[in-house]
C-alpha cells in the first residue's frame, strides 16, 4: 500500500516526514531528570496518517507549548513492524526506483533510538526488517545488495565494517558529488550475513572492553545492478542513522566533557538545520555545517526522501521536549519569519540551539513593503519566470543580456529582447537601470545569471546562481518573497528584482565600512552551494576581478552621454572573456569592445561620496576575495601568519582542502573552522586594515 506523502502548506511534497515513536515506560532505564512531564494525549484526526497529529502533555516545561504537531505518532502498542509497513516500505520502493532514502532516529539519551533502528537479535529493529525486505526484492529483480556501516565521532567518519576502524574521507567532487573515500561496501547475500556484520559491532566493542561510544551510527544499504561488483551500477541507497542522544551540555553528569557533548549536539543541530531547510524549501541548505551533513548531502537532498523519527519516552525530560520541539518545527517547515531569521543569523547552532533564537524565529520580521507592493512583486516574479523559461531553452552556450532603462523603455525593451531570446527584468526602481546578464553553461538546466541593479540611490550586483531551482514557480516565488525585505532594505526602494541572491557589490551612500562588510557577509550567507558557478570560477579569472571589470564597463557605458545605453553596448562590455562570447547573430557588432585598461571615471553623475563609496566597496570585495583565495591555497606555515589561525586551525584547513578543492567560497564558510562572525570580521579588519599601516 503506497503511503500518501504529506504536503507542506505550499502544496509541495515534504522532503522530510517527521513522526514520533513513544517508548513504553516499563522499558525505560531512565536518564535522571529533575523534572518530567507525561505525554497526556496523542490526537490523531481520523486516524489518517497523512494528516498531522498533535501530541499534548500534562505538566509543562518553561517555554513549552500545549501541543506539538508532527506527521504521525506511533504509540507504545504500535509495533516496529507496523512502522516498517506504514513508513519504510514506500521508501524502499523509491530506492528500487533509483532514489536515496534516509531513516533517521533522534531524541534524548536512552529514548529508544538504537532499539528502534538496530533492535536486538530477539526483537529486530527497522534496519534489520528493512534488509530482509530489500534482500527479497533484490532477488526478485536481479539486483545485488551491499552494505556500508559507519560511525561519526568527533567530526570524523569511520568505517566500522571490521575491527580496524578506518577514517573515511568525505570528498566533494567538481560537480559537488560526495565521495566517501575509504568507506567499504560489503556484499551481503542473506539476512544472517547482515546481522553478523551489524550486531558484530557491539560484540567487538564489548570484547575490547571499550566504553560505549557517544557517536552517530549509520548503515547504508546499497542496491546495485551487477552481481558482486559493488563499485558500479548503483541504483539507490537506503540509509539508517541512529543519532547520538541529545543531552544538555550543562548537565555534565555522564562522564563526557561539555566540549564533547557540545560537539555531538552541534552535529545534531546541523542535521536538523538541513532537514528544516529542505522542508522549508530554502534556497540554501546548510550541508557544510558538519561532517555528518556533508557526508550525507547526496542522500538528503531533494528529490530523495527522509523519515525523521523522534524517539520519546512516555515521561518526557526537558531534553526530550527540546527534541520534540525541533522535530515539530522541521515538520511544519513553512514559517517564513523563521526562515528569514535563520538567514540573518550566523553559526551552526544559530537557528535552533537556544531559546532566544527560537523566540527570534517566531518574531515577525520588520516588513518594509506594503501588501500591495508584495502582490506586485509576486506578479513581477511570475512574469520573469516565464521569461527565464522561454529563454533558457535557447541560450545554451551563449551569454545573453538585456537592459531596462526607465519605466517605458524597460517594458519595451523587455518585450523586444524576449523576442530575440534576450531577457530583461521588468523593473523600475525610481530612475533605475536594470541589467540582466544570463550566462549559460554546458547544460541547459544549469544556468547562472547575474543581475546588476542601479538607481540614483544605490547600485549593487546580484548574482543568482541556480536556475534549476527556479524551474518551479512556487519555488521561485517563495524565494523572491523571502528575500524581498533584504532587497528593499538594500536599495531603499519598495520592490525587489532578484532572488536566491548574493549581493556581492554595493555602492550606497548610506554605507560605512562596517555596514558594507556586514552586508557582504549577509549576502554571502544567501549563496547556494552551486557547483556550476564554482566550475566557472575555477576556469575564469578571480570573481572579484570579473565583477569589478564588469561593473566598470557598465558604468562607463551608462555614464557616457553621447553613447546611448543599448543592449549591444552592455553585451560588448559583458563579453570580456572570450570563452563567453555570445553566438547570437544580433549582438556581434561590438563584441570586440574590450574592457578599458583602466577604470572609467565613476564620478560622472555621482556625488563624490558615492564615488568614494563605490571604490571602497570594490576594494573591500576584492580584498575579501584575495583573503579567501589565500585560505584556499596557502601552505600551513603561511596560514599560521594570519590572525586567528593557529596550528590546529591551519591543520584543519589543510584537511578541509583535501576533502574539497576550494573549501572557502564565501566568508561564511570560515564558520566551518569554528570562527564566529565577530572573529571573522576581526580577522579581516586586521589583515585588510594592515594595508594602511
Ligand atoms: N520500544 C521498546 N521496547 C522495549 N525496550 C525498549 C524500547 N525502546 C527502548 N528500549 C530499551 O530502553 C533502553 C534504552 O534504549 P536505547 O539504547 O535504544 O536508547 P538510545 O536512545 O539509543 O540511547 P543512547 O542515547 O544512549 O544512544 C534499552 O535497554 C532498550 O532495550
Amino acid at each position: 500500500m503506497e503511503t500518501k506523502l504529506p504536503m507542506t502548506s505550499h502544496g509541495r511534497e515534504k522532503a522530510v516526514r517527521v513522526v514520533a515513536r513513544i517508548k513504553p515506560s516499563a522499558a525505560y532505564p531512565s536518564v535522571k531528570s529533575s523534572s518530567s512531564s507525561a505525554v497526556s494525549s496523542v490526537h490523531k484526526p481520523n486516524g489518517d496518517k497523512s494528516e498531522a497529529v498533535s501530541i499534548s502533555f500534562g505538566a509543562q516545561f518553561p517555554g513549552s507549548k500545549d501541543s506539538y504537531k508532527l506527521d504521525y505518532c506511533y504509540e507504545e502498542h504500535e509495533t516496529t513492524s507496523l512502522i516498517l509497513t506504514m513508513e519504510i516500505k514506500p521508501l524502499i520502493s523509491t530506492v528500487f526506483e533509483g532514489k536515496d532514502a534516509n531513516v533517521i532516529a533522534h531524541g534524548a539519551r536512552c529514548s529508544g533510538k538504537t532499539h528502534l533502528i538496530q533492535g536486538s537479535e530477539k526483537e529486530p529493529g527497522l534496519a534489520v526488517l528493512t534488509m530482509d525486505e530489500m534482500l527479497s526484492m533484490a532477488e526478485e529483480r536481479g539486483y545485488s545488495i551491499s552494505v556500508s556501516v559507519y560511525e561519526v565521532c568527533n567530526e570524523t567518519v569511520y568505517d566500522i565494517s571490521d575491527e580496524e576502524k578506518r577514517a573515511v574521507s568525505v570528498l566533494e567532487g567538481a560537480q559537488g558529488k560526495i565521495q566517501l573515500k575509504g568507506l567499504s561496501k560489503v556484499h551481503v547475500k542473506s539476512l544472517s550475513e547482515f546481522k553478523e556484520l551489524y550486531f558484530g559491532l557491539k560484540k567487538t566493542q564489548k570484547l575490547k572492553g571499550e566504553p560505549p561510544l557517544r557517536s552517530h551510527r549509520g548503515v547504508m544499504i546499497h542496491v546495485t545492478t551487477n552481481g558482486s561488483n559493488v563499485s558500479s551500477g548503483s541504483i539507490g541507497r537506503m540509509n539508517f542513522l541512529d543519532l547520538a542522544g541529545y543531552e544538555d551540555s550543562r548537565k555534565q553528569n555522564n562522564g563526557l566533557g561539555p566540549l564533547e557533548i557540545t560537539r555531538i549536539n552541534k552535529s545534531i543541530y546541523a542535521l536538523q538545520n538541513v532537514m528544516y531547510s529542505l522542508n522549508a524549501n530554502e534556497s540554501h541548505v546548510p550541508y557544510r555545517e558538519s561532517k555528518l551533513t556533508r557526508m550525507l548531502k547526496d542522500c538528503l537532498q531533494r528529490p530523495n526522501r527522509t523519515l525523521l523519527i523522534t524517539c520519546l519516552p512516555r515521561e518526557l525530560s526537558q531534553d526530550s521536549f527540546y527534541m520534540l520541539n525541533l522535530a515539530s518545527r522541521i515538520c511544519l517547515g513553512n514559517n517564513r519569519a523563521m526562515a528569514n531569521a535563520t538567514k540573518k543569523s550566523y553559526g551552526p547552532a544559530r537557528s535552533i540551539s537556544s531559546s532566544s533564537v527560537a523566540q527570534r524565529r517566531q518574531t515577525p520580521l520588520n516588513v518594509t513593503a506594503s501588501s500591495k507592493q508584495r502582490t506586485e512583486l509576486r506578479g513581477n516574479v511570475s512574469e520573469r519566470k516565464i521569461k527565464l523559461n522561454t529563454s533558457t531553452s535557447a541560450i545554451k552556450g551563449r551569454k545573453l543580456f538585456g537592459e531596462a532603462n526607465g519605466s517605458v523603455k524597460s517594458k519595451n525593451n523587455s518585450k523586444k529582447m524576449e523576442g530575440k531570446e534576450m531577457m530583461a527584468v521588468k523593473k523600475e526602481i525610481f530612475t533605475s537601470k536594470v541589467v540582466l546578464n544570463v550566462q549559460s553553461s554546458a547544460s541547459e538546466e544549469e544556468v547562472c545569471s547575474q543581475f546588476i541593479v542601479t538607481d540614483s540611490q544605490s547600485s549593487f550586483l546580484v548574482k543568482e546562481n541556480s536556475v534549476p531551482a527556479l524551474s518551479s514557480s512556487n519555488n521561485l516565488q517563495d524565494t523572491l518573497w523571502k528575500h524581498e525585505e533584504r532587497f528593499s532594505e538594500a536599495t531603499n526602494c519598495v520592490d525587489a528584482v532578484a532572488c536566491k541572491a548574493q549581493i556581492v557589490e554595493r555602492d550606497d551612500n548610506r554605507s560605512d565600512a562596517e555596514e558594507g562588510l556586514t552586508l557582504f557577509c549577509e549576502g554571502e550567507n544567501l549563496e547556494k552551494e552551486n557547483t556550476n558557478l564554482l566550475a566557472n570560477e575555477i576556469t575564469s579569472p578571480p570573481l572579484s576581478l570579473r565583477l569589478q571589470e564588469l561593473s566598470n564597463n557598465l558604468k562607463s557605458i551608462c555614464n557616457t552621454s553621447n553613447q546611448p545605453s543599448t543592449p549591444e553596448k552592455y553585451q560588448a562590455a559583458l563579453t570580456k572573456y572570450p570563452e563567453q562570447v555570445p553566438e547570437h547573430g544580433d549582438i556581434t557588432a561590438e563584441a570586440e569592445l574590450r574592457t578599458p585598461e583602466r577604470s572609467m571615471p565613476l564620478n560622472v553623475g555621482f556625488s563624490p561620496w558615492k564615488t568614494f563609496s563605490a571604490h571602497s566597496s570594490k576594494l573591500k570585495n576584492s580584498a575579501v576575495g584575495e583573503y579567501l583565495k589565500f585560505l584556499n591555497t596557502a601552505d600551513k606555515e603561511d596560514l599560521k601568519k594570519l590572525k586567528g589561525i593557529g596550528e590546529k586551525r591551519a591543520t584543519y584547513i589543510v584537511e578541509l582542502r583535501q576533502e574539497s578543492p576550494e573549501p572557502f567560497k564565501k566568508l561564511d564558510d570560515l564558520k566551518d573552522i569554528g570562527l564566529s562572525e565577530k572573529q571573522i570580521k576581526g580577522m579581516l579588519r586586521k589583515e585588510i586594515g594592515d594595508i594602511f599601516q
